[in-house]
């Protein structure tokens, strides 16, 4: 079953002074129509409290909730989706306990993950980077894949919506569009500046 995918993936960030919860009521009343809580700091009790609070929100606003990793939470929140950072993750098995209605997505760090996940068959859309440097996380020796990498992507033969990710600014947003990527998805250029809501309504203009 095909599914929507926006090509607009808003990612909550763990900061202090700024709540998941802030994150979602800023990027949804900005438009955001498709919000990704991705908190590696939390209990399993307090996330699910959490994700169901901002599941109202995203109700209220219209827009898609997708989980980051906590795929055994699908049954007690009320999110449209998971996507799951670990390419070697058993897939086909998280697809069962999501079931068929719920959006999977999976990062991917080069061609050979996303030909691995694509003969899954089980993924709904592959987040492909990073694009560049990420300034929130340590170096974990991904190389950065920039324009060039992307536009090798019609080559592959990929078959499902290809989110660009990874230290994406306001500015690249054009020239990445032109490579062939389906969307892309954003956390620190938004959520690290002095006015959010302007920068997602920004993203959105170069988007649409
Ligand atoms: C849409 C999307 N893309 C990427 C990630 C997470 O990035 P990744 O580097 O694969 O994983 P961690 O840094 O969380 O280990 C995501 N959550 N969503
Ligand atoms: C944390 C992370 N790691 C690889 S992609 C990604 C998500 C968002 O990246 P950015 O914060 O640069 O938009
Ligand atoms: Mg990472």
């Amino acid at each position: 079953m095909k599914k929507y995918v926006s090509k607009f993936h808003y990612l909550t960030h763990d900061l202090p002074g700024f709540s998941h919860i802030q994150q979602v009521q800023m990027a949804c009343s900005a438009g955001a129509n498709w919000i990704q809580y991705r908190c590696l700091t939390k209990p399993e009790d307090e996330l699910v409290d959490e994700i169901n609070e901002i599941a109202e929100i995203c109700d209220e606003w219209g827009a898609t909730l997708i989980i980051a990793n906590h795929y055994d939470l699908i049954d007690r929140v009320d999110a449209q989706g998971v996507h799951i950072d670990d390419t070697d993750a058993d897939l086909p098995t998280i697809r069962k306990v999501i079931g068929q209605d719920k959006t999977l997505g999976v990062s991917a760090a080069d061609t050979d993950e996303l030909l691995k996940l694509q003969s899954t068959g089980v993924v709904d859309y592959y987040a492909y980077g990073p694009f560049a440097s990420v300034v929130t996380e340590e170096p974990d020796g991904s190389i950065p894949i920039g324009f060039n990498g992307y536009r090798q992507l019609e080559k592959l033969g990929i078959e499902i919506p290809v989110i660009a990710v990874g230290g994406i600014q306001l500015g690249d947003v054009e020239n990445l569009l032109q490579t062939g990527v389906d969307g892309i998805a954003v956390s620190s250029a938004i959520n690290l500046v002095a006015d959010p809501a302007t920068k997602v309504k920004e993203f959105y203009r170069k988007l649409y």
